[in-house]
């Protein structure tokens, strides 16, 4: 793979983005190799002068191993003698050059783009699982567990960033698209659209899950209102819009869906009996719970109007996943599989048996209750689970164990406290990726906003102990819920990820060692 100076040029004139540009011999030149690390270089690479955190010695170091043209906001002295080309925005930059460079691997995909604050895994996982069916295995993923971007157990991976940068995501998607992949589903995060990662991308399908206040503070967002605007982009850049009509702030998604879209290639999806009186526009497709218990879920799905009848999606299904919010995900991901050409035979198949690492993972236990390890970690997400077990067990006790993540979502620690207060009573307080920040600080700030005579607490710090702890006291009947690091097998500390078991691995030794 290569690409010349004189394309490179050429990209960024016709987006407005070169300032300046100093070419030393020819437009010629062609680059061989993309890069924004120093760390990783080859014989004439392009690299990317990128990010808050850039240092001009990562261009001396990149030079000196090979790089010949940089891309930055500004001219440095130490790529004297190398190419450059100074433009507005350098991660829009990056992510045009390398889709170019890895040739436009989008156009031979499918893309399927999912956002939400909540259920953007577990759909993508559930849609997956029904295209897999549909194309024979050739459904590649960028998700924030597991990348996917072939066949071989070498093309799974784990992932470090739920959207991959601009230049990582046009490489794996090429590597998906050489391997044979038909199909892409990708999570889009809005902290993608806030750093350029997927700009100058369109999906064949955009879907819109829900959003509430989530990734707000130092790192992430400045506030509520930049955290939906990142997040609606997505519906601008979708050929297809399929949106959750319970949203919160409906109209503001719907009108971003209306911007590049055709309101005829926009669909609406809510469950059975949601009315929504200042709603102008129809729900396409409904969805009703006909049963939700600790074996799965199961629901029906109609097409409510004449564009939506025109998919024969119309049926019952079951999904293995337990949590009646399943059934939101489960339905947007038909919903995709529908507009991507599966029937529902084929579509109910594919989306019985999806599990999803590190979400609704049981564990039943003889004299301890039933534990589960979820994901679940900001205030939407821990009353949905919570409710959850609240109804389908007759009013359980609830003993959890949740710490909140340093550096960053600190905004989410009062939903904790709040939810706690709901659902819990007890809660173990303990640690999840505390990066810089002091676990003990993280804990005693959920505990401060925690109402007593509700839900008891106790600050636990380690990890392990605290699961124990919380197990050791649960009786029959009652819900242990461990909360928050999902599959991770890592905390992430003072920028280190140190090895962690994960949540299951540990329940599961706790378990076999109280009941052996
Ligand atoms: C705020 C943010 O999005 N930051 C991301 C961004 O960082 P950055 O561009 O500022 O780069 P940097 O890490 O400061 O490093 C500067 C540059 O120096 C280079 N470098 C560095 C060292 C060296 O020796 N040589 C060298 O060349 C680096 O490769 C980099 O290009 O680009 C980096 C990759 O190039 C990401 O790792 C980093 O994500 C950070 C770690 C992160 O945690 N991001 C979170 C907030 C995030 O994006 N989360 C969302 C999910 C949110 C959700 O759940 O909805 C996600 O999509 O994952
Ligand atoms: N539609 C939903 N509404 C509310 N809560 C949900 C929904 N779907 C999943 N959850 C809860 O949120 C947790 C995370 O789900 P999932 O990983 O699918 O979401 P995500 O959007 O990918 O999250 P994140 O951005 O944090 O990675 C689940 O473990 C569950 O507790």
């Amino acid at each position: 793979m290569s690409i010349s100076l004189n394309t490179c040029i050429l990209i960024l004139k016709e987006h407005h983005l070169l300032k300046s540009s100093a070419v030393q011999d020819t437009v010629a030149t062609k680059m061989e190799y993309v890069s924004y690390d120093s760390r990783d270089i080859q014989t004439s690479t392009l690299f990317f002068c990128k990010g808050a955190g850039f240092r001009p010695t990562y261009l001396s170091m990149a030079k000196q191993d090979g790089a010949i043209c940089y891309v930055a906001e500004q001219p440095y002295p130490e790529g004297k003698g190398m190419h450059a080309l100074i433009v507005r925005d350098v991660s829009k930059a990056m992510a045009l050059l390398s889709a170019a460079f890895f040739r436009f691997p989008q156009d031979d995909l499918y893309v399927v783009a999912f956002t939400g604050t909540k259920g953007k895994t577990t759909s993508s996982y559930f849609l997956k699982g029904i295209l897999d069916k549909m194309n024979g295995g050739k459904t590649a993923l960028l998700s924030s567990v597991n990348d996917v971007v072939g066949p071989k157990p070498e093309d799974t991976f784990k992932s470090s960033l739920t959207t991959p940068e601009s230049l990582d995501l046009f490489r794996d998607m090429r590597r998906a698209v050489d391997n044979g992949m038909t199909h892409l589903v990708m999570e889009v995060s809005s902290q993608a659209y806030k750093k350029n990662r997927v700009f100058g991308l369109t999906y064949d399908l955009g879907f819109f899950l829900n959003i509430t206040p989530d990734h707000i503070g130092p790192n992430e967002h400045p506030n509520f209102a930049d955290y939906l605007h990142c997040k609606l982009q997505l519906l601008v850049n979708s050929r297809k819009c399929i949106i959750n009509a319970e949203t919160d702030h409906f109209d503001e998604v719907y009108a971003a869906a209306t911007t590049t879209t055709n309101p005829d290639s926009i669909y609406l999806f809510a469950r059975d009996g949601f009315e929504n009186p200042k709603l102008k526009e129809p729900i396409d497709f409904r969805y009703s719970a006909e049963e939700t218990d600790m074996m799965g879920n199961q629901f029906k799905l109609f097409c409510a109007t004449h564009k939506a009848k025109a998919l024969p999606i119309n049926g019952d299904y079951k999904l293995k996943m337990i949590g009646d919010f399943n059934q939101i995900n489960g339905t947007a991901a038909i919903i995709g599989a529908g507009l991507a050409g599966a029937e529902h035979d084929l579509i109910a198949d594919g989306i019985r048996n999806v599990t999803i690492p590190g979400r609704m993972e049981t564990e039943r236990t003889r004299e301890h209750g039933l534990v589960v390890v979820d994901y679940a970690h900001n205030k939407a997400s821990m009353m949905a689970l919570m409710h959850f077990m609240k109804t389908e067990f007759n009013n359980p006790k609830i003993i959890v164990v949740v710490g909140a993540t340093g550096d960053k979502g600190v905004s989410r620690r009062p939903g904790f406290s709040e939810s706690l207060t709901a659902y819990a009573q007890k809660a173990y307080l303990t640690t999840d990726d505390p990066g810089f920040e002091d676990p003990q600080s993280i804990a005693e700030e959920i505990d401060a906003g925690i109402d007593h005579s509700k839900c008891k607490t106790e600050i636990e710090l380690d990890r392990q102990t605290a699961i124990k702890k919380a197990i050791s006291e649960a009786k029959n009947g009652d819900v242990v819920l461990v909360c928050g690091k999902g599959a991770d097998a890592y905390q992430k500390i003072r920028g280190v990820d140190t090895p962690y078991p994960s949540d299951i691995v540990v329940v599961r030794n706790v378990i076999t060692e109280l009941e052996k």
